[in-house]
């Protein structure tokens, strides 16, 4: 696809601790760099989320993705900032739950924030969102990985076996923001669900003390008064009222 520059899969990651992945906060041109990986069961619209964000467009049909990764710049609070999206396969379930693999794994290490997708049409895919977030959280010890819940195909509620009711009650239970999507209708909520997260994680990148944060200490105070020149010309006044008074 020729809006899609940048391709690559998840096989190419440099490993956690390389020189390569110390880099990672800056992409291309040295511009600040959002790595997002997109989670969640086979079949729920993963890849469409992903192309519909980066291309604005819908196609249809997929390929059962292998996990490739697209590049893309988007605007946040005035900073141009490199996304890297990271598609990836779908998560089977089975009855001791999540079956993971150590490719999804490494695809959520190297993320800088995840979209976990479900399907309204899929009850089991619901279902994989809590254990999904915590075992995205568990592979990020220490600290709190920002997550999005995406729950997609909204324009099938004759098939809809998940009210959307119940994705807000979760995202909201884990602490994540929700949006309710139609991949095949819409795409500004899609563009929505991405910006949020791109936002959350650019505050988490900026410490506090970095360069914006000092310019506006930097900032010139109104000058305070000259002290030698207040005590000068407050002299002159007294003495001016002295000879005044003398002169009566
Ligand atoms: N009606 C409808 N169909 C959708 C929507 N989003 C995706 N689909 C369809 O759902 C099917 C699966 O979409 P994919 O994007 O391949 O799903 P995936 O999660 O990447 O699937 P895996 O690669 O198997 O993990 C495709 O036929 C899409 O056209 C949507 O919002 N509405």
């Amino acid at each position: 696809m020729r809006l899609i520059q940048n391709m690559c899969t998840i096989a190419e990651y440099p490993a956690p601790g390389s020189v390569a992945a110390a880099d990672c906060c800056l992409g291309a041109a040295g511009r600040r760099l959002v790595k997002i990986a997109v989670v969640g069961a086979s079949g729920v619209g993963k890849t469409a989320l992903v192309v519909r964000f980066l291309t604005k467009r819908f196609i249809g049909d997929y390929e059962r993705n292998a996990g490739n990764l697209y590049t893309r710049q988007v605007q946040i609070e005035g900073e141009t900032l490199a996304i890297q999206v990271q598609d990836t396969p779908g998560i089977q379930v089975h009855e001791n739950g999540l079956s993971c693999t150590e490719q999804l794994n490494r695809c959520i290490r190297w993320a800088d924030a995840v979209v976990i997708v479900f399907s309204i049409t899929d009850y089991k895919s619901y279902e994989l969102t809590g254990p999904l977030h915590q075992h995205v959280q568990q592979l990020h010890p220490g600290t709190r990985l920002p997550v999005v819940v995406v729950a997609n195909k909204a324009d099938l509620l004759h098939i809809k076996q998940v009210d959307p009711q119940l994705g807000l009650q979760l995202a909201s239970m884990l602490g994540c923001s929700f949006y309710e999507v139609s991949v095949s209708e819409n795409d500004n909520d899609v563009y929505n669900a991405f910006h949020v997260l791109c936002k959350e994680v650019s505050h988490k990148q900026q410490p506090s003390g970095t360069p914006e944060k000092r310019r506006t200490s930097l900032i010139p105070r109104p000058k305070s008064p000259n002290m030698q020149d207040l005590k000068r010309r407050f002299k002159q006044a007294l003495s001016a009222k002295v000879r005044t008074v003398t002169s009566v």
